[in-house]
């Protein structure tokens, strides 16, 4: 009999192989939704087998067994062993392909690499002008130089403005020199800046002629190419470790009047003449278009690491048998205690909304280059960067929630590190610090929206741009019962209140005599809700969409049971700013609480094949807890029979120091 569940095996735990045959859907045609096409599900899978079958490529030992320089050498083992597989592994210009073999081989701990392919070639693509492509791309391309990109300071990292790395233009030799004036303005952070790279994007403030003009960004060789050293005028090295992304050397990097070519300063937007003429680029912020780029993809990586720990925690409570429910001669899954899908299935509704607003959302940036690098259009960047602060923020944030619960939803398997649990929150909840800071990137979008109610309340809502015009709708009472829409109806008018009652509040600030500062400041905390809820409010609409575009039936009525799930759990979230002038009534709460409960039981026979469906790989998951045979207690037993305290049945530290003590005690 052909499963839909194509997880099953023969030999995996019974307990698991029973969820799996309850399935309704077919898992590889639901990975085909939630990776976007038939070939990327079956590559993935395709490249996953086909590295299992390459020895060199396995981690050596268990990764959580390895102190850091272990790790940094395992990491940079690796990429070279991957280096001579990658064009039998994949299509190298495939970035997909790339992105999954990468995930699986090099895990999420860092690597030399990490910051290469994500933001220094794209730093390239994005600033340099034709010259500089055919000068630094291909080679960067083909790995002949390693970059990063190196922006934030030890004393500045949010506020880009006051970067104090200096970029003074001299017109007699036409160079930059770059150099660093104080501790603070040591370069503090970048991946793979300690002791990997040899090159990088440098964001530094320009100044010519005495004359600031802002941060730019600049592609400078730190090391050389031969011997590896710090070129004369360079400091360099690794700032310890770090809560995750052990595997990485996030460097520091100071300038000591470190001089560069006229042409390194990144000028396919704005540039400096020979004679010191500054040409500004068509848009003020043009220069940060890497960072848009990463906030664009993070919400689809942030909820593939959601995805990770949710495999995780459900295999595991499908195997946890603890407890009685009626009969009290057999235990149950822990699975089946409604808490425990509470505690699950709204975020497993998380994960795959996330990575489908993801996808729509890195659409959204792929045309905004497009437009950019064709024809100087930069219309979108200002709602690109409003939309993507937001998203940034609420989806780190939710991941970091949803990871800590799949971690307690373990008990104490979870805590320990065969779980791997704590190393995927460490990586995620990274993402709330980088790519800007998260209430200040709410605080962006903020502005946004405070612009665009001001827009409604001058006559000009015609003005506003599609994902706000909601703003400008009249109100009407909902009936929550005629599906989604009426959902996304509520949810506007929530959202469109906190976005009123927030700018209201900010203007009577100013009209009692605040100046805009202040005010702003006076109102940050009701700001920031609405930059939540105008958020929360786009990602419900695009899973909506994403859902109505599905044509397998099956997997359709899965999918429909999660977003059912995901809008009453959102609503019942945010009720209060709906209660608290009557537009909901308790009936609705009482109603949405009721389907929210009649969600989860739906969901129960579906929940591991909705896990399974992201089809991790065991190697990518590198979790003993959440392996797909799930026999997790022999298993378990197998992995601390391998720790490397338990090389000797008697430590050097027993002999050294306790047994004196307790001898010690006896006399
Ligand atoms: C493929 C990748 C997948 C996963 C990634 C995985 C691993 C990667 C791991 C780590 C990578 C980490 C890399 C980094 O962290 S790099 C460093 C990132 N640093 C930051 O993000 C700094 C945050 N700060 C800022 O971005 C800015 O300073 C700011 C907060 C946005 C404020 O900028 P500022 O210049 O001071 O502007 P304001 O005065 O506040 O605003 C003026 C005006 O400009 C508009 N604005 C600002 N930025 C942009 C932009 N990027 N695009 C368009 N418009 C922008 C702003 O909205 C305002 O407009 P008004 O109309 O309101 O005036
Ligand atoms: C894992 C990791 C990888 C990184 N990789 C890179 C990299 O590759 N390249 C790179 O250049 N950088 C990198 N960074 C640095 C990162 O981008 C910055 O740390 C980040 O932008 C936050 O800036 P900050 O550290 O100055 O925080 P701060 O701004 O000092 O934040 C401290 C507190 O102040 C608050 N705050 C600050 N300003 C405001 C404001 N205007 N309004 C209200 N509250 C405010 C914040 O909300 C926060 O609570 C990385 C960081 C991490 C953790």
């Amino acid at each position: 009999m052909a499963f839909l569940n194509k997880e099953i095996r023969d030999g995996d735990n019974q307990d698991l192989t029973e969820e799996r045959r309850t399935a309704t859907f077919d898992t590889d045609k639901m990975a085909e939704v939630i990776y976007g096409s038939e070939k990327l599900a079956r590559r993935r899978r395709e490249i996953s087998h086909a590295v299992s079958r390459i020895p060199e490529l396995a981690d050596s030992r268990p990764l959580p067994f390895l102190d850091r320089f272990e790790k940094v050498t395992e990491g940079t083992r690796k990429l070279s062993v991957l280096d001579r597989h990658l064009a039998e592994l994949i299509d190298v210009n495939d970035n997909g392909e790339a992105l999954h073999l990468y995930h699986e081989v090099m895990g999420m701990e860092g690597h030399p690499l990490a910051l290469h392919e994500v933001m220094f070639v794209p730093a390239l693509i994005g600033q340099a002008s034709d010259e500089q492509y055919e000068k630094w791309l291909g080679r960067a391309k083909r790995r002949e130089i390693i970059g990063c990109y190196a922006q934030t300071e030890l004393g500045h990292g949010s506020n880009l403005r006051k970067l104090e790395t200096t970029a003074t233009y001299t017109p007699s030799t036409q160079e930059f020199i770059l150099h660093t004036p104080t501790i603070t303005a040591l370069k503090w952070w970048p991946g793979a800046l300690g002791k990997s790279s040899n090159y990088a994007v440098v964001v530094a403030d320009l100044i010519i002629k005495d004359k600031s003009y802002g941060p730019h960004p600049f592609i400078v060789q730190l090391r050389d190419e031969k011997t590896h050293q710090p070129l004369p005028g360079i400091t360099v090295g690794d700032i310890g470790p770090k809560m995750a992304f052990n595997g990485g050397d996030n460097g520091y990097l100071g300038f000591d009047n470190f001089r560069i070519p006229r042409e390194n300063l990144l000028n396919r937007h704005s540039r400096v003449e020979a004679d010191g003429t500054y040409v500004r680029p068509p848009h003020a912020k043009i220069g940060h278009s890497a960072m848009i780029r990463v906030r664009s993809h993070m919400a689809t990586g942030q909820g593939w690491l959601l995805g990770h720990a949710l495999t995780i925690a459900i295999r595991y409570s499908a195997v946890r048998i603890q407890g009685f429910l009626e009969d009290k001669s057999h235990e149950v899954k822990v699975l089946d205690y409604q808490t425990q899908q509470h505690r699950l299935f709204p975020a497993i509704a998380r994960a795959y909304a996330f990575i489908f607003c993801g996808f729509e959302t890195i659409r959204l940036y792929d045309q905004l280059i497009l437009d950019m690098n064709s024809n100087g259009n930069t219309s979108g960047m200002a709602d690109l960067h409003a939309l993507t602060s937001g998203l940034k923020s609420v989806v780190t944030h939710f991941v970091g929630q949803g990871i800590e619960q799949a971690r307690m939803a373990c008990g104490g398997h979870g805590y320990s590190m065969a779980s791997y649990i704590s190393e995927i929150y460490g990586v995620a909840i990274g993402g709330c610090t980088y790519e800007g800071e998260n209430m200040v990137m709410l605080l962006q979008l903020a502005r946004y929206l405070v612009k665009s109610v001001e827009l409604v309340k001058s006559g000009k809502a015609n003005q506003l741009g599609p994902m706000v015009a909601y703003l400008a709708v009249a109100d009407h009472k909902v009936n929550l019962a005629t599906g989604p829409d009426s959902y996304v109806k509520m949810f506007q008018y929530i959202s469109k209140r906190q976005s009123w009652k927030a700018t209201e509040k900010f203007l009577k600030f100013m009209e009692n005599g605040d100046s805009r500062d202040v005010a702003w400041n006076k109102t940050a905390v009701e700001l920031t809700r609405a930059s939540r809820l105008h958020t929360r409010l786009y990602i419900m609409e695009t899973f909506i969409r994403r859902v109505e575009s599905v044509t397998d039936i099956p997997v359709k009525s899965a999918l429909t049971d999660l977003l059912n799930l995901h809008l009453n759990y959102e609503l019942l979230d945010v009720a209060s700013y709906a209660l608290e002038d009557g537009f909901m009534s308790s009936n609705q709460m009482d109603f949405i609480k009721n389907q929210l409960y009649s969600s989860l039981e739906k969901i129960r026979p579906n929940a591991v094949s909705l896990v399974d469906s992201f089809q991790f790989s065991d190697m990518q998951l590198r979790s003993v807890l959440g392996r797909r045979d799930g026999h997790v207690y022999q298993n378990l037993f197998d992995w601390a029979k391998s720790s490397p305290l338990n090389k000797t049945d008697v430590l050097p530290s027993v002999t050294q120091y306790l047994k004196p003590m307790m001898e010690k005690a006896k006399l």
